[in-house]
Order: structure tokens, then sequence, then C-alpha cells
């Protein structure tokens, strides 16, 4: 491979970087000492990642944050309450003090400032709860790469999207849960990113059990609503709009997007944390479908994670995409690769469209340009 002048300088900072005599003397000169302490904590940090992930994990576990949110204690109280030892709490709670989970105040503990800014993220809880499947499967990283993703613990969580059957109540029960409890940090970003009062009809397809809907529905009350996701999941959004008073201004489809046209007349249709759980070929058939399905000039709105996404980057494909590998099916894209897709796909006015925490979500939207003309 002819690496040109970028090959060969990164050859010779890695000589440098990787050279014991050369770290010993950055981290002695006064100059780069700062910067080679940095560069050992990011290091430290990322071989230390899961140890972190699994404090976190015992901390949600025994609902030790919960307990400290309601006000300063000391370790005997916490460790009854938590039903550990009084050696096992004393040393989680040193751990998730050095983590700033915790804060120690007095001689007795605190809620830390990062603990509390978890609190107020709903949803994040449930993820670091179910992340108990997603590392069972990374417990063999090379193997789960090897067989090409999938066939673990977390695809169980959601393989009845690919049941021929399309699952029933019970199998569809937790995924849709864990969606719905996640989906707050999504919506706010979402709703606040685009401007939903000028639409009459949105669609949400593939949209879980409602949680965005009923979102943008509570902000824009004019607009009239329709879910389409599978029959059992459309099941359990319906006992949602029915208790949010939302029934009569909604619709819901059960159908299978890949295969069941979409419902016409939406001049707006939400895809919602879809796109990156499907792979190319399914993922174009989708696009064009909801092409199809627009109104002319209607609008698609997407909204998920995205790869590339700057200051962000480890999300979309470290994180996202070893998620995605153990589900079994997907990846996550950059918003350079949906904007093509969606060209290819029938749509034009493609807008990347800012968010205020792009780490979780970011967002696209784009204008059906030859509705009716395009085949699945
Ligand atoms: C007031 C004082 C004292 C100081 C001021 C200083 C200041 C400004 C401090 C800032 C404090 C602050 C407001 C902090 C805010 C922190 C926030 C917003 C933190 C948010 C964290 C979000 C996290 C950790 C999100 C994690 C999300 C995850 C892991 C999502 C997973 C999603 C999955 C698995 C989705 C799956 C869907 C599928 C299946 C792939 O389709
Ligand atoms: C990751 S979830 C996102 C749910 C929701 N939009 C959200 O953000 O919380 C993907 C959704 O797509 C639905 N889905 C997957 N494959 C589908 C298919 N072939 N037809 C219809 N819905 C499907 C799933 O049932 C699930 O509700």
């Amino acid at each position: 491979m002819n690496s040109g002048w970028r090959g060969r300088w990164i050859g010779w900072r890695n000589h440098w970087l990787s050279s014991p005599r050369f770290q010993r003397f950055a981290a002695r000169f006064p100059l780069t000492r700062p910067i080679a302490r940095r560069r050992a904590r990011t290091l430290f940090d990322l071989v230390a990642g899961f140890t972190y992930s699994q404090i976190l994990a015992a901390c949600i576990e025994t609902g030790l944050l919960e307990m400290l949110a309601e006000g300063p204690q000391d370790t005997a109280t916490i460790a009854a309450r938590i039903d550990l030892p009084l050696a096992g709490a004393e040393r989680l709670l040193r751990g998730a003090t050095a983590l700033g989970l915790v804060e120690r105040l007095g001689d007795g503990w605190a809620l830390g400032g990062d603990g509390a800014a978890l609190r107020g993220n709903r949803g994040i809880a449930e993820m670091v709860a179910h992340h108990r499947l997603l590392y069972a499967d990374l417990a063999d990283p090379v193997a789960l790469l090897r067989r090409g993703g999938g066939g673990g613990a977390l695809s169980g969580l959601w393989h009845y999207a690919e049941d021929s059957g399309r699952g029933d109540a019970a199998s569809v029960a937790d995924y849709s849960a864990l969606m719905a409890a996640s989906q707050p940090m999504v919506a706010a970003q979402a709703i606040d990113a685009y401007s939903f009062h000028r639409h009459r009809r949105l669609l949400d397809v593939g949209g879980g059990e409602g949680a965005f809907l009923q979102a943008v529905g509570e902000r824009v009350p004019a607009l009239a609503l329709g879910l389409f996701d599978l029959p059992a999941v459309g099941d359990r959004a319906r006992v949602r709009f029915d208790s949010a008073g939302l029934s009569t201004r909604t619709q819901i489809y059960g159908g299978d997007f890949l295969r069941n046209p979409l419902p016409p007349g939406y001049d707006i249709i939400s895809l919602i944390r879809v796109l990156h759980d499907h792979d190319d070929a399914s993922a174009m058939a989708l696009l064009r479908q909801i092409n199809r399905a627009l109104s002319p000039g209607g609008t698609l709105f997407l909204a998920e994670p995205m790869a590339e996404t700057r200051g962000a980057e480890p999300a979309g494909d470290a994180y996202f995409g070893f998620y995605l590998l153990a589900m079994g099916s997907g990846r996550p894209r950059s918003a350079k690769e949906i904007a093509a897709m969606l060209r290819a796909a029938g749509f034009s006015h493609i807008r990347h469209r800012r968010t205020a925490m792009p780490i979780t979500t970011c967002v696209i939207t784009a204008k059906s340009k030859c509705p009716n003309k395009l085949t699945i």
C-alpha cells in the first residue's frame, strides 16, 4: 500500500510513542509531562473501562444512587439498606466515589455530581442493567467478530423481529419496554431539533410502544398520529395511548415494514433508532418504502446515534458498532452515509439538524422527491 506523507508521519510518530525511553523522557520533561499523564490516564480508562461499568452496574442494581438521592447517609445505614456486608458496601462506596458517582460528606456519603446527572436521564438505569446481556456476548469479542455477530444473549432480546411469526406479546415485552424507557433522552433531543408544528399527520415507523409519538403529540396538540410496528408491539402502544388519552388522535398499524406497504396520507414519517438496526439491503428497502408512502414533498425525520459524530466518535463505531454486532444485524452509519442512502432512495433536501446532545441523538430530515415512482 502506498501510504504517502501521512503514512510516513504516522510511522515516525508511532515509533516514538511506543518507545519506553521516549515515554520515560516525556513523563519527566516539564513541558510534555501533562500530555504524557493525560495520555496515560486515557489509556488506563480504556483498559479499566469494564471495571468502571461494573461498579456503575452495582450502584444501579443495589439502588445505591436512588437511596443517596434521598440525602446523605452513613456507611452502616447504607450497607443495611442495600443488603451488602459492611466491607462490601464500603468497597462499593469508595469505588463509586472515585468515579464521581458518590461523594464523601463528613463521615458519610452523598450522591456525587455524575450520579445526580445520570439520575436526571431517564432510561440510563435500564440501559445499564441490560448491559449484562451485551457484556456476556462481548466476553469473547473475537469469537463474536468471527461468527459475524448475533447468536448470543442480546440477540435473544430482540430476535422476535426476525422470527417468521414476528413475535407475540411475551417475546416483544422486554425489548419494547427497554426502548420506551430510554426514549425520553432521544425524544427530547429530536423534538427540539425540528418544528413538527408545520405538519398535519405524523407516522412513526418502527415506533415501538409509542413513547416518541406521545412526546411529539404532547408538544403539538393539532398533529394526527400514526404508528407502524409489528402487531404485538402495536398492541402495547394501544395500551399507552389509551392511558395517555391519545387514542382518538392515534391510528395503529400492525405489520412488517419490509413486506407490507406503509399507509399513505402522512405528510411526515419519523424513523427513530430504526435504520441502524438493519443491514444495508433492508435499510435501503425501508427508505424506498417510506419515499413511496409519503405524500408529495412529504418529510422524512430520521433520528438515531450516528457514526463519526464529532466529539462522540467512540459512541458510534465502538459502542453501537459492537452493540449492533451482538444484536446480529445493522451498523451505525455516519450522517454522510445516511445522506447517500437517502439520495439513492429518491429523497432530496437532505439536512443534518443540530441536536443538543449528539452523542445520543443526531437528526437528518429529507423530502420525498418522486413518490409513487419507485419500487421496493
Ligand atoms: C451547577 C454546577 C454545580 C455546575 C455547573 C457545571 C455544569 C454546566 C455541569 C454540567 C452538568 C450537566 C448538566 C450534566 C449533564 C449530563 C448529561 C446530560 C449526561 C448524559 C449522559 C447520557 C448517557 C450516559 C447516555 C447513555 C446512553 C446509552 C448507553 C444508550 C444506549 C442505547 C441503546 C443501546 C439503544 C439501542 C437501540 C437499538 C437496539 C440499537 O436500536
Ligand atoms: C430500536 S427499536 C426503536 C423503537 C422506537 N422507535 C424507539 O426509538 O424507542 C426498533 C423498532 O422497530 C420495530 N421493527 C423491527 N423490525 C420491524 C419490521 N420488520 N416491521 C415493523 N417493525 C419492525 C421493532 O419492533 C422496534 O419497535
